[in-house]
């Protein structure tokens, strides 16, 4: 691969073997170890002089640039330092974030990333990933052929058209960086070498009046292209890349509500791909309710769920949990199954009437006939409060980009019916959240079950330590890929979706009152390895594995690349 360098990517380590010398090593972040180039190796190289004479090994480096790391006061600075890093030397970015992955998780991905989301246009300084334009289809392949990558050096595409970044809505050209963001995860987390990823952005234009009539905005002038335009692109962008590239799994991220799950329905039994916000955010929900319900000793299929918020991520949550309710409750009848969701968004609860609901919403409106006889403020927006006071849930998820969402009011008019509420607080970035974990809490004196979707503190109620379960697609998606990846999946099923979630369900202890309804971050390369065999494994049952998994877990291990140094040859 590349021009200036080989090595063989599709295994954990193997000798790089460097093509250029001198200051163009220093200058490309795969070859470039700066000080850590033995005194034999500058020479080979033809590195003498560039650098200090002093030799330092990755070990040092690591604490030398952890401490320039600490040196910034703020997370956007923070970011900002660890992507300069990632620019010099990529094996030192990952080895570092490897030894402080809890604390870094929330620098290089949620919440910070939505501030350099917001900020790329000023913060702007080398190019990362594929820019495509709607207004320039004809430079799809030539792009992507740019990058340097052959048909068989890729392993996943993350792809955004930036409408429904994180909470914050429409961001343009910005939305690269949740491109960026979720492969660093993917490499960071499972061990994805690196150089088989590409971010992509789709440029469709941007509704942000925001960003139009910002002069320095480096994305298309004009509003965001929909219809058959739109959907002539995405067909264009699929089948171009799955053309040039037969191997990757293609991941959607953060598309709006109108599109994700349009896309979804229209290629997942044709390629390999899955979107993330949908089908990620599902497995790792139920995970955490799995361990929730636990904790509350009835039966999954026994509760009562409100879904705020009610989009992509909260109707694929919605999905996954139906599925699973009707997989393993007694003789609930489809019907049965669905009269336990309450689904509401911005325009209140959902009816079947209701003509702006998307066509994978309409399953899950109810009927008038169902609040027949409630006693409401508004009939024709039946809000949070009103749907919580007549039903009576057990489960609150949210999914609604509105912060401050779940108010006491509501939350103790829950936790009044219910004696452990299981509440979750899923929008990102952390401003978004429906509440905090430590008010949730305090509302419900102790006894509300939380796992949130940015990272929060442990909250100290009564004596005892609740530590917040980060329910986060982050433990899921990585393991997805690399499963993927391992048994060359052709497609994405709803099996592999499944096993991930059941294995991380798996790793869950909730034996100590307060544990976390979740593995915790640090434990991400553990957990996506777990994911990616179960994955691999469920791909081989359901006959979609390309490549036989005699010995999954060797073979997954194996695939896993190590961010240290490896050993270089000069050709
Ligand atoms: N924790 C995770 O892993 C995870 C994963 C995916 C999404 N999310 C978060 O969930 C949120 C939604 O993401 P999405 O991709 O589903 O977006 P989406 O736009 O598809 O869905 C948002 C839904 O919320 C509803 N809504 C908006 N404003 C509302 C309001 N004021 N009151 C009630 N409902 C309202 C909308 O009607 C829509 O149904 C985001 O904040 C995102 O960060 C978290
Ligand atoms: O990006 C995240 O942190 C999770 C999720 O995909 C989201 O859109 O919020
Ligand atoms: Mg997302």
């Amino acid at each position: 691969m590349g021009r200036e360098y080989d090595q063989d990517t599709t295994v954990g380590s193997s000798t790089l073997r460097i093509r250029t010398r001198g200051r163009a090593v220093l200058s490309n972040p795969m070859t470039n170890r700066g000080t850590a180039f033995t005194l034999a190796e500058r020479e080979l190289l033809e590195l003498d002089g560039l650098m200090p004479t002093g030799e330092t090994n990755l070990e040092n480096q690591t604490r030398r640039v952890y401490e320039q790391y600490r040196a910034n006061k703020s997370m956007l600075g923070k970011f900002l330092t660890l992507n300069a890093l990632r620019d010099r030397n990529e094996v030192l970015f990952y080895h570092l974030l490897a030894e402080h992955l809890e604390e870094m998780l929330p620098v290089i991905y949620t919440p910070t990333i939505g501030e350099a989301i917001e900020r790329f246009s000023h913060d702007y300084n080398r190019p990362r990933g594929v820019f495509l334009s709607i207004d320039r289809p004809d430079k799809i392949e030539q792009s992507l052929l740019n990058y340097g990558l052959r048909a068989d050096d890729v392993d996943l595409i993350c792809v955004t058209d930036s409408e429904g970044i994180l909470g914050i809505g429409d961001q343009g050209i910005g939305g690269i960086q949740i491109a960026i963001g979720k492969l660093s995860v993917y490499t960071a987390a499972a061990g994805i070498h690196p150089r088989r990823v590409i971010p992509v952005v789709l440029d469709v234009g941007t509704d942000n009046l925001g960003l139009l009539s910002n002069d320095l905005y480096l994305g298309e002038r004009h509003s965001r292209v929909r219809g058959q335009r739109y959907d002539d692109f995405i067909e264009l962008f699929v089948s171009t890349v799955t053309r040039l590239f037969p191997q990757a799994l293609i991941h959607w991220e953060d598309v709006g509500t109108a599109n994700a799950y349009r896309i979804l329905d229209a290629y997942k039994d044709k390629v390999c791909t899955f979107n993330d916000d949908i089908q990620g955010t599902a497995a790792v929900v139920l995970a955490a309710l799995l361990a929730a319900v636990d904790v509350t000793g009835v039966d999954l299929g026994e509760h009562r769920v409100v879904v705020f918020g009610a989009g992509s991520a909260g109707m694929g949550i919605a999905g996954l949990v139906r599925d699973e309710m009707l997989r393993t409750g007694s003789s609930q009848t489809e019907e049965e199954v669905y009269s336990r969701f309450w689904p509401i968004g911005i325009q209140g609860l959902y009816f079947v009437d209701d003509h702006r609901l998307h066509s994978f919403q309409k399953p899950w409106a109810r009927r008038r006939l169902d609040v027949a006889g409630w006693d409401v403020k508004d009939p024709d927006a039946i809000g949070l409060m009103d749907v919580v006071r007549n039903v009576r849930p057990t489960i609150l998820i949210g999914t609604s980009t509105k912060g401050g969402a779940f108010t006491r009011e509501i939350v103790q008019e829950m936790a009044e019916h219910c004696t452990r509420p299981i509440i979750f607080p899923l929008s990102n970035p952390t401003s978004r959240a429906e509440a905090t974990p430590a008010d949730l809490l305090e509302w419900t004196d102790g006894r509300a079950l939380v796992a949130s979707g940015s990272p929060f503190d442990p909250v100290d109620h009564g004596g005892v330590r609740h530590t917040i379960a980060q329910s986060n697609n982050a433990l899921i998606f990585p393991g997805l890929g690399l499963g993927v990846a391992a048994c060359r999946a052709s497609r994405v099923t709803e099996g592999m979706i499944a096993a991930a979630a059941n294995a991380l369900a798996g790793m869950v202890n909730t034996w100590r009152p307060g544990a976390r309804l979740l593995p915790s971050m640090s434990d991400l390369r553990l957990v996506s390895a777990t994911v990616a065999i179960a994955v691999a494994r469920a791909a081989t049952q359901e006959g979609v594995a390309q490549l036989p998994m005699t010995d999954p877990i060797q073979q997954v291990y194996d695939r896993m690349w190590q961010p240290n140094y490896p050993d270089v040859e000069a050709i």
